[in-house]
């Protein structure tokens, strides 16, 4: 479904791979001096074998062994040196995406497209360590291919022509490994991070699996799906450790060939013996980002994977820059014909909603299962972008509002009350830093400090999936001391009172009388009726449409009237039930 999107701009990914291209190129820059240098070596046997043996100058030796070991100190830094351009690069990536990745995690899993939104945090991290990894260099060690190649032609035609030879069946070799690896390692590694999202996401079921003793089909179906991985796995690895293998030795044979070459050429006086030697070593080194680059296959088709993913990801998920944002926002709330169709359905789930309400006021929303409720709840806090219509606070659209701004005035409990892993302080103070006496000022409002002192270690006590486990109704109220937290001028409600016993419920009566005397606008989400006697407005959805709107005892009023002229009505409050539970 549509998400609050303050910009259309989906430039995230692309700005972070932006900010790399300098740096690769200074890589690109670094790489041409380290192949000048890695000649060091050859023409150092060159002048040894052609000169200095004939000569027997020693002086001339030890000046080619001082400028050589020179050479190969510069090699050995600028070696080093791009491992730390690597370094910085990989944590630049990090650094720029990572705020957009969790920002598109988070929108992937809201409108459905994910339903393993912490792969994408998984994909950046592989991504990064690709960088940081040895495998990225091969490219740019391959692209300068051509200056041994010259310098082979230098030194005489045959080598070159050899060399070049040489260059064209180990190119073929990585093309060959593309055509026939490539594509099922990519299905092989995208069925494993599909399976691994579905398991994953079925194990965070666990009391559901083990109570209805659901393992035996999970794991079957687990199993399935990694023999399909394996399976792809299998084969491209086996295609491309024998094109691996074939590529060494082909790389081995050529060097051997180049040196026969060489000897032919030496006896026939057309070449020197330290030419033949040096062209050996130097289409060794040319070969070797071939070589490397059909070993290291896998990890290029893996990283081309989590490339794509991510730049899916974050690309489709807008950037969302920081919007309005009001300095003492009073809780104005104008609710103008909104309607949602989710993306796929074809009939809205809410049809022409408006009401408004003024600073302090509280509204009940009622209606029966499905009538959509939660999702004008959803609405309401720029969860979810309207279809048409729009939710103002403020006069300010929802939608544009800086979140971290809006998160500060507005409360919200889901029905899902959904606490994070953290301490129960943390979860009352939105995982931020917080003054300690405003979280125990929200738990006193929500009525639950005395229920945080029983627990182990108080405020400090770890919940969420991985912590202490809270019942239905501490969690509930702990959750409406988050959304209590910060003094909030607008609050929605979903089903506060779904898991609460009676003094539960006076404790969210007294909690909401409180901030409503603060001037709190509140909405009240609810299925039961006893605590609409808290509200000034009752809202009655039905099938996603307003059925009535207005002061509350108008609409009980009329609700009940509606009641009587029904044979199978009950009359009063329980009209309003009626209604609810229908
Ligand atoms: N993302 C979605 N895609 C398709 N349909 C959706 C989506 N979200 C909600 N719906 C549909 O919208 C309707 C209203 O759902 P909603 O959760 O708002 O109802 P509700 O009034 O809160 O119900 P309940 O009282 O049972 O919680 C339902 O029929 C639901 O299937």
């Amino acid at each position: 479904m549509a998400l609050a999107k303050s910009r259309t701009d989906n430039t995230a990914f692309e700005d972070a791979i932006r900010t790399l291209r300098g740096g690769f190129v200074f890589v690109a820059i670094l790489t041409a001096v380290l192949c000048l240098c890695q000649l060091i070596v050859p023409l150092f046997m060159i002048q040894v074998y052609d000169r200095v043996l004939g000569s027997r100058n020693m002086d001339t030796l030890a000046m080619l062994v001082v400028v050589s070991a020179g050479g190969l100190m510069l090699l050995g830094s600028l070696d080093y040196i791009r491992s730390r351009v690597y370094h910085v690069l990989g944590h630049r990536l990090m650094r720029r995406l990572q705020q957009p990745t969790l920002q598109a995690a988070v929108d992937g899993a809201l409108e459905g497209r994910t339903s393993n939104p912490g792969q994408a945090l998984r994909d950046l991290t592989e991504l990064r360590q690709f960088i940081t990894g040895s495998a990225i260099n091969v490219p740019f060690e391959a692209m300068f291919t051509p200056l041994f190649l010259a310098v082979m032609f230098l030194m005489h035609p045959v080598y070159g022509f050899m060399a070049l030879f040489a260059a064209f069946l180990l190119i073929s070799l990585s093309i060959a490994m593309e055509i026939v690896a490539r594509r099922p390692l990519a299905e092989a590694n995208e069925a494993a991070v599909k399976s691994m999202g579905a398991t994953s996401a079925a194990l965070r079921n666990a009391e559901v699996i083990q109570a209805m003793g659901m393992l035996p089909a999970i794991a079957g179906r687990w199993e399935k799906d990694q023999r399909r991985v394996l399976a792809g796995l299998d084969e491209g690895n086996q295609r491309s450790r024998a094109l691996s293998a074939t590529s060494k030795t082909i790389r081995y044979m050529l060097q051997i060939a180049m040196l026969s070459i060489g000897a032919i050429l030496v006896i026939q006086r057309e070449a020197t013996p330290g030419t033949m030697v040096a062209a050996s070593i130097i289409m060794g080194r040319m070969l070797l980002p071939f070589d490397q680059l059909i070993e290291g296959w896998r990890q290029w088709v893996s990283a081309r994977g989590t490339y794509r993913r991510l730049r899916e990801l974050v690309g489709r998920s807008e950037t969302r820059h920081a919007g309005m944002s009001l300095a003492n926002p009073e809780g104005r709330l104008n609710v103008e014909r909104l309607t949602f169709v989710p993306p796929g359905a074809d009939r809205p789930v809410l049809r022409n909603i408006s009401f408004s309400l003024e600073p302090g006021e509280v509204l009940g929303v009622i209606g029966p299962s499905a009538a959509g409720k939660s999702t004008l709840a959803r609405l309401l806090v720029g969860v979810w972008r309207p279809t048409g219509g729009a939710v103002y606070l403020d006069g300010q659209n929802v939608v544009n509002w800086d979140r971290a701004a809006f998160g500060r005035a507005v409360g919200y409990l889901p029905q899902s009350v959904s606490l994070l892993d953290g301490s129960v302080r943390d979860n009352i103070s939105h995982m931020a830093p917080a003054d300690p006496a405003e979280v125990v000022a929200a738990a006193r409002r929500a009525d639950v400090h005395e229920t945080i002192g029983a627990l182990p270690h108080g405020y400090d006590t770890e919940i969420g999936e991985q912590g202490y486990s809270l019942s239905g109704g501490q969690r509930q109220r702990i959750g409406l001391a988050r959304a209590l937290f910060g003094s909030p001028v607008f609050m929605v409600l979903d089903e506060p009172n779904a898991n609460l016993d009676q003094s539960g419920e006076q404790a969210l009566m007294n909690a909401l009388a409180a901030a409503k005397a603060d001037g709190t606008t509140i909405i009240l989400i609810t299925h039961r009726p006893s605590i609409v006697g808290v509200c000034d407005k009752l809202l009655v959805l039905r099938e996603g449409g307003m059925a009535q709107f207005g002061p509350r005892a108008d609409v009980l009023r009329s609700v009940t009237a509606a009641s009587k002229n029904d044979n199978n009505a009950v009359p009063g409050q329980g009209g309003v039930a009626r209604l609810v539970k229908s």
